[in-house]
């Protein structure tokens, strides 16, 4: 396997742990992932060398701002970019690589999506037990009537009341959170490898937010499906994230298990993102905060992405683009000025 560019691959962090590396170990290895799209006004590389990899029956949490790349990554995984992207690098799940006969074969059943507005992946036409079904006559096999029993017994699952009668209404019939269980019950049906869970509460309120990332952790437990969740409530993050790839327009700007990231960020956009540091441009606060913008992924900076926005930039971060570097054996930021916790710490 090659070694991608920011030259700290999942592999090369498991081998630094120790571990005797193999894709089997996790369900889900991108491996220097680049994703192209031609625009009017260039090319636009929206995914730029990111590694990431998910163990089963655990959640990566994928955070930063808008435009950073969580979806097209996501996307990727999934098959379900344009056919005009341009895609380099491999994705791998279950140990093999994902081709995209592979991809269309698994989605729906060994891997699945969630997305934030369910109404836009719900078929209006159909009613929420036809719509599970569909799944488990396609990816199980099975029988017309036993694909609707066993749809009535996922939507019990995710708990949605009466499911027998819920089973036999439209989508438009149901609240938000109950459209948000359906859909989930979709993507669970044949118990997937791997889920990828685009925002999937941002639109609903706090209580059913919280209600559905429960139910997520409990099927999750059931199933050992491994879970890619893409976010920006740094909340849901410390609740419900075993680890957390930050990342930075198109790149992986730091990676560690989530409570190590809430203890001590060491990327600048990190420490940002938490408020964590008043001596962050902006004050305390949420990325909002930091001053400038995200650059344009057409014509980003040479260097670091980050550095005209990083009260720490020095001249490297300008003139040449950091690597993931291990702090420890599963911790890795992207900065020229690591560890950064110690400059803080003498600040
Ligand atoms: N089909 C496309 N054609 C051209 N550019 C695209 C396409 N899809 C995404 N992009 C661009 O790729 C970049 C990354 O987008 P992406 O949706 O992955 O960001 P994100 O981090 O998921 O943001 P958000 O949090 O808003 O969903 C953005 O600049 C976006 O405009």
């Amino acid at each position: 396997m090659a070694v991608p560019a920011d030259g700290f691959s999942p592999v090369t962090a498991l081998a630094a742990r120790g571990h005797c590396w193999s894709l089997c170990d996790m369900v889900l290895a991108i491996d220097d992932l680049t994703v192209e799209f031609a625009t009017d006004r260039g090319t636009l590389r929206a995914v730029d060398g990111v590694s990431l990899a998910v163990a089963s029956g655990k959640t990566l949490a994928v955070v930063g701002e808008s435009g950073s790349g969580k979806s097209v990554t996501a996307l990727a995984t999934m098959g379900l970019l344009p056919g005009s992207a341009r895609i380099g690098g491999r994705i791998v799940l279950d140990g093999e690589p994902l081709t995209p006969e592979r991809q269309r074969a698994l989605r729906g059943g060994a891997m699945a999506m969630i997305f934030q507005e369910p109404m836009t992946s719900l078929n209006p036409a159909f009613t929420a037990g036809e719509q599970v079904a569909e799944a488990l006559r396609i990816h199980r096999n099975l029988p017309p009537r036993a694909a609707f029993d066993a749809a009535i017994a996922m939507l019990e699952r995710v708990r949605i009341p009466d499911a027998a009668r819920r089973a036999r209404q439209y989508p438009h019939q149901f609240s938000g959170g109950m459209r948000q269980r359906v859909m989930i019950a979709i993507a669970l049906a044949c118990a997937p490898r791997l889920l990828l869970a685009d925002e999937p509460t941002t639109a609903l309120d706090v209580t059913v937010q919280a209600q559905i990332l429960a139910l997520l952790d409990t099927l999750k437990r059931e199933t050992g499906t491994a879970v890619v969740l893409i976010t920006h409530d740094l909340g849901v993050v410390a609740d419900h994230a075993d680890d957390v790839a930050v990342m930075y327009a198109g790149r992986v700007v730091e990676r560690a298990p989530a409570a190590r990231l809430f203890a001590q960020p060491e990327h600048p956009y990190t420490v940002g993102l938490l408020g964590a540091v008043p001596k962050l441009a902006g004050g305390a606060g949420r990325l909002a905060s930091i001053a400038g913008t995200v650059p344009d992924m057409r014509n980003p900076p040479a260097g670091c992405r980050f550095a005209p926005r990083c009260p720490f930039a020095i001249s490297r971060c300008i003139a040449e683009q950091p690597p993931l570097i291990p702090i420890t054996a599963d911790h890795a930021t992207a900065c020229w000025r690591a560890p950064l916790s110690q400059i803080l710490e003498a600040a």
